[in-house]
């Protein structure tokens, strides 16, 4: 059965309940096995045995969290050629920006020569202050349900092959 594998980390819990969203749906389609992984956990081992991904990540600073980015620097040689041309999808959540952290994403995927099945979606939080910005936060239903959509595509697309 082929494995989807869904990576992420999460400061302040959006981009964990983006990935939950994603993951829960995936995990409800017939045919792909999903797998939920947090990017501090996630080996190459891991990925070589997935057969797509999705990579979730909050934008820090005008660029992918140093986690989620300590996890493809760790990953990015030892899996680089043997992933090319796997499905993938990411999900950024940004307190109002996020495109610096898409197009940094996009361009690690690009170089392992993954194939991006669906826009990446960025998800703002609309935080400002330190105070809104170190809070938790709670990602509405719509955006959720987003996600869930695109966990759901991975999951089928997979699962009947077509990507
Ligand atoms: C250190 C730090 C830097 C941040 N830098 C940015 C930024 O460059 N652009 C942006 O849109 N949001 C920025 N944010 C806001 C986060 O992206 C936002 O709070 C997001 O919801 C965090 O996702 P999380 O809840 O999964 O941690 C920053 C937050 C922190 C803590």
């Amino acid at each position: 059965m082929p494995r989807l594998l869904i990576i992420y980390y999460s400061y302040t819990g959006g981009s964990e309940q983006m990935a939950r969203a994603a993951a829960d749906a995936a995990g409800s389609e017939e045919g792909t096995e999903t797998v939920l992984m947090t990017a501090e956990d996630c080996q190459s081992d891991d990925l070589l045995s997935a057969d797509g991904y999705i990579f979730v990540t909050p934008e820090n600073l005008a660029a992918i969290a140093g986690v989620m980015k300590a996890f493809f620097d760790r990953c990015y040689y030892p899996v680089l050629g043997k992933i090319e041309g796997r499905p993938y999808a990411a999900m950024i959540c940004a307190g109002s920006d996020g495109e610096n952290a898409m197009k940094q994403l996009e361009r690690i995927a690009t170089g392992w020569r993954l194939k991006k099945v669906v826009d990446t979606t960025i998800i703002c939080t609309h935080v400002q202050t330190e105070e809104e910005i170190l809070a938790p936060k709670i990602i509405a239903d719509k955006e959720r349900e987003h996600c869930a959509e695109i966990g759901a595509t991975l999951a089928t697309g997979l699962a009947l092959g077509i990507f």
